[in-house]
Parts: structure tokens; sequence; C-alpha cells
């Protein structure tokens, strides 16, 4: 267990409210006066979550992003922001973050409404948190995904993985890439449209694997995968070849900020059309099964897990 789970369990212990929803889900569930209230809280972290050198305006925006995306998988619509900024200690700097923090939240209009301020000690590591508030009429967290259910995922995977190896001059490799590192964007709107649909969503941030199996914990199913099936794009392609050890690292990268889903076969026609009209990719890379667990495959053919599934702090 990460010490992350570990000490995510101990708060489990006294997390009873049913908002909570066990601290096992992607945001809070607030009922208030019959209407649902989705809430979140992510913080990013300088050499955790972005490098020194990516631009302040990136970090800006990535900062809205990471949290609509937690919104976008409970299929809510924003209603505000609150940010937690430390100062640098160079203006010019938190001008610049600022910039393409406002820029992000214009693009998926989510007002500012409040935050604080604070100066952090000369050269301790930038980080910044933002909680988000949005508004659905269906949130359907992680728990019902159902045997037979089919197993989605919008997007492609692993982009953001390779941009962060680009951006840290490990490889080279083209920009679009790294953009996909510094700049996820969140799916708002296929969510929101998703929601009334799928028996269970999440947003991909650790890693298709390890988010895969927490799904399938949460609904206490198994998970299969297939590589075949991991959807990836003609740029990763084209850097790391179409090969097992291509799918398997953008399987377990993260960084994606895109939806995992579950849903009905039946559905499936209606979830292809949601993505037509909104010009969204999806995939279907697997199906859930009884028993529990993540299952990965490859051609049907059973592969065994890497021995990393994904980040975990
Ligand atoms: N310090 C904390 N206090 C209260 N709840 C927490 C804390 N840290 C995590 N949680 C809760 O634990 C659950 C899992 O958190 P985590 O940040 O891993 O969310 P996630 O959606 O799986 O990942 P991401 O935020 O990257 O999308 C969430 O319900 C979150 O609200
Ligand atoms: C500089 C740098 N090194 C590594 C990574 C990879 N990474 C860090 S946190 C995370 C999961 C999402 O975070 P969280 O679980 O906190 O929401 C991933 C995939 C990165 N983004 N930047
Ligand atoms: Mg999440």
């Amino acid at each position: 267990m990460s010490d992350e789970s570990s000490f995510i369990s101990h708060l489990q212990v006294f997390a009873t409210h049913p908002a909570a929803r066990g601290l096992t889900d992607d945001a809070a569930s607030l009922t208030l006066g019959g209407r649902t209230l989705i809430l979140t809280h992510d913080v990013i972290v300088e050499n955790v979550h972005f490098l020194p050198s990516d631009p302040p305006e990136d970090i800006g925006w990535k900062l809205v992003a990471v949290n609509l995306s937690d919104l976008a998988a409970e299929g809510a619509k924003p209603s505000g922001a609150l940010m937690a900024y430390n100062l640098s200690g160079d203006t010019e700097w938190d001008r610049r973050f600022a910039e393409g923090f406002g820029v992000a939240l214009a693009r998926f209009q989510c007002p500012l409404i409040g935050g604080d301020t604070v100066r952090a000690p000369l050269g301790s590591a930038r980080q910044f948190g933002m909680t988000a508030l949005g508004e659905a009429e269906n949130s359907p967290g992680r728990s019902g995904a159902a045997p037979g259910d089919d197993l989605w995922v919008s997007g492609t995977l692993g982009d953001a993985g390779a941009g962060l190896r680009i951006a840290r001059g490990e490889i080279s490799g083209p920009q679009e890439l790294v953009e996909a590192y510094r700049r996820p964007t969140p799916q708002l709107e296929l969510g929101q449209r998703l929601a009334p649909m799928v028996s269970a969503m999440m947003d991909i941030s650790d890693g298709l694997l390890i988010d895969a199996k927490r799904l399938a914990e949460a609904s206490g199913v198994a998970a299969i995968v297939e590589s075949i099936d991991v959807p990836l794009s003609e740029a990763l392609v084209g850097l790391m070849g179409d090969s097992r050890e291509t799918s398997v690292a953008a399987a377990t990268s993260g960084d994606d900020y895109e939806l995992l889903f579950t849903a009905p076969r039946r559905s499936r026609r209606a979830i292809e059309t949601v993505a037509e009209e909104l010009n969204a990719r999806i995939q279907c890379i697997g199906l859930v099964e009884q028993g529990e667990g993540l299952k990965f495959q490859e051609g049907g053919r059973p592969l065994p897990l890497p021995q990393s599934l994904g980040w975990a702090h």
C-alpha cells in the first residue's frame, strides 16, 4: 500500500458523512436543499506535478484542469473555484500564473469566487491548491460497475507521459506531446452527457491500470483491460512505435485526465452517438467480470501485470 492510500485509510475511519462517499470517489457529493453539490480539491507541487521549467501560464492552466477533471468524472457542471496561492517572490511569474489560471477558468466557464494568498519561505517548492464546486443531476461514482458491462475510455492515453519525458530532456519528440502534459483538457461536456448512461465513471489521473483497479475495487468486480485497444495518438505511435511497450507505458504513465467509465452493452449505441455529437474520441478497452482485481490481456491472452500500475504518492 502506498503512503497515500495508507493515510487516506486513516481518514476513512471518521469520514462517515454520506457526502464523503467513503473517500473512494473523485469528489464529494453534498445534497443541500434537494440539489447536489460536487466538491473536489487538488494540489499541484513543483517537481511532483509540474516542472520548474514549465511556463507559469501552463501551471495556472493545469491547476484548473486537474480539478475540473474530477468534476467531469462526476458529470458535474462547474459552479465556482477557490484558489490557494503561494507567492513565488517573482511578481512577473505570479502574474503569468494568474493569466493562465484565468484563461482556463474562462475556457471552462468556471468563475473564481475566492481563495487565499500567502508567502512561502524563500526557496521552498512552489505549490498551489484549488477547490472546485459543481452541480450534477447524476453523479455516477465508482461503485456501480456490474459484470457484463463494457469498459470505456475517452481520448488517447500516454501522450502526457511521453510529453513529460520530452520536457525533461530525456527524449526528443513533438511539442504536441509536451502540450498534452502541460495543458490537459478536462472532459466536462462528455462527462455531463455520459453521466446518466454509465454505471461508473472516474478520471484517469494516475494511470489507466491503477485507476481501473480502483474502479473495480469500488464496484466489487474484476476489470479486464485489453492492451491492443488502449487508444494511442498518432504522435505517440510516431515517436515510440506501435508496440506492447508503448501500450503498457500509455496505460501506466498517468496525467491523462481522460474519462474511464463502464456501461451496460445495451448503451453502446447511445454512448457512441454522444461521442459523435461532441466530436470526442472514445474506445471500448475491455469489460467488467464477476470477481475482483485487474486483468490485463493482449488479443485475449493474459499478460503479466506491469510492476507499476501507475502513479502513487
Ligand atoms: N487529505 C485529505 N483529506 C480528506 N480527503 C482526502 C484527502 N486526500 C484524499 N482524500 C480523498 O480521498 C479520495 C481519493 O483521493 P485522490 O486525490 O486520490 O482522488 P482521485 O480522484 O482518485 O485522484 P485525482 O485527484 O488525481 O483525480 C477522494 O475522495 C479525496 O477526496
Ligand atoms: C515533474 C513531474 N513528475 C512526475 C509527474 C507524474 N505525476 C505526478 S502526480 C501524478 C498523478 C496525478 O496527481 P495526483 O494523484 O496528486 O492528483 C502523475 C502522473 C508529473 N506530472 N510531473
Ligand atoms: Mg480523480
